[in-house]
């Protein structure tokens, strides 16, 4: 489906014939799965979120062959993806953050994935990475972010390079201004992206510190984020009101920021008066060297 970019090392697929899940409902009975629909998503407790209408966490369990996880750190109120091909168990893990990485492999070792690439969607000023300690626990996972982020990584990304894994792949769009390395990632069929901090659920990241220009993000947002399709679901890498997705069409019509003219919204960008992350002065020269080492 996707082409391979010769920086990422072929995986092996000998796993796919012996590892093989049913793909509509990542393992669980196919006839409770259709009648009762799994979300796989944030979950707050011990019980799983079950859903009633087909709706964004449907729509996760329906897509074939793909294994999709969306994780939540809660100091910071980030989320982190796993991706897997559910065939060849290749996958790659966005955004993931040094307090949840023991969960993190977990799910990795009990699914049975080969994790490939560990992407970060910008050096973030709000938590540490887990990328670099991950790279030392797992052999052969490669760390990934941004040529224009300025951090050390095996993998410096830009327009139009893919991050395959099985079948499936995601694609870097660059999506410059809360930060001059932010990228959105955007699944080769075009029906998931994830957003990072350039697109947040009815907001934006800000865009105050970290070479963060209101007009930039304005233009990456229009430009590469809303000219994906209406349908197109949006995976952002913060909520603070427990919201976990969105979608194209949706954001277009009801962010209260973006939907504004570029003039208004950079009034807007440029009055937030946020206070820094509580994090920031540790977390940026770590993420600068791919988050903590040891
Ligand atoms: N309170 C949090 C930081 C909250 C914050 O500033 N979030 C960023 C994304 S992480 S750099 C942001 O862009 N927010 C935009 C908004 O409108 O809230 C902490 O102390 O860590």
């Amino acid at each position: 489906m996707c082409s391979v970019i010769s920086r990422v090392k072929p995986v092996q697929r000998a796993l796919a014939s012996t590892l093989r899940l049913r793909t509509n409902a990542d393992g669980l009975n196919y006839a409770a799965a259709q009648s009762r629909r799994f979300c796989p998503g944030f979950i707050t407790g011990a019980q799983p979120l079950w859903v009633t209408s087909r709706s964004y966490c449907a729509r996760i369990a329906t897509t074939d062959g793909l294994l999709f996880r969306q994780l939540f750190e809660v100091e910071s109120s980030t989320y982190t993806y796993l991706l897997a091909d559910a065939d060849t168990k290749e996958a790659v893990i966005i955004d993931p953050v040094l307090e949840t990485i023991d969960r993190d492999l977990k799910f990795v070792s009990e699914l049975g994935l080969k994790l490939t690439v560990a992407v970060n969607t910008h050096c973030h000023a709000d938590h540490i990475t887990s990328t670099g300690l991950m790279k030392k626990r797992l052999a052969g996972l490669k760390s990934a972010i941004s040529k224009f982020s300025g951090a050390s990584a095996d993998i410096h990304l830009k327009e139009g390079d893919k991050i395959p894994f099985g079948r499936h792949c995601l694609i870097v769009r660059e999506t410059p201004g809360h930060t001059d390395g932010c990228i959105t990632l955007v699944t080769g069929d075009q029906t998931m992206a994830f957003t990072g901090d350039a697109l947040l659920i009815r907001g934006c990241g800000r865009t105050d510190f970290q070479q963060g220009c209101a007009k930039r993000l304005y233009k990456s947002v229009h430009e590469k984020i809303f000219t994906l399709p209406d349908e197109c679901l949006l995976y952002p890498a913060h909520d603070y009101l427990g919201r976990m997705a969105s979608s194209v069409g949706e954001e277009r019509k009801f962010n209260p920021r973006l939907t504004k003219t570029m003039e208004e919204f950079a009034d807007i960008m440029n009055n937030l008066n946020l206070p820094n992350p509580k994090k920031m002065a540790t977390a940026v020269p770590a993420n600068l060297v791919c988050g903590l080492q040891d």
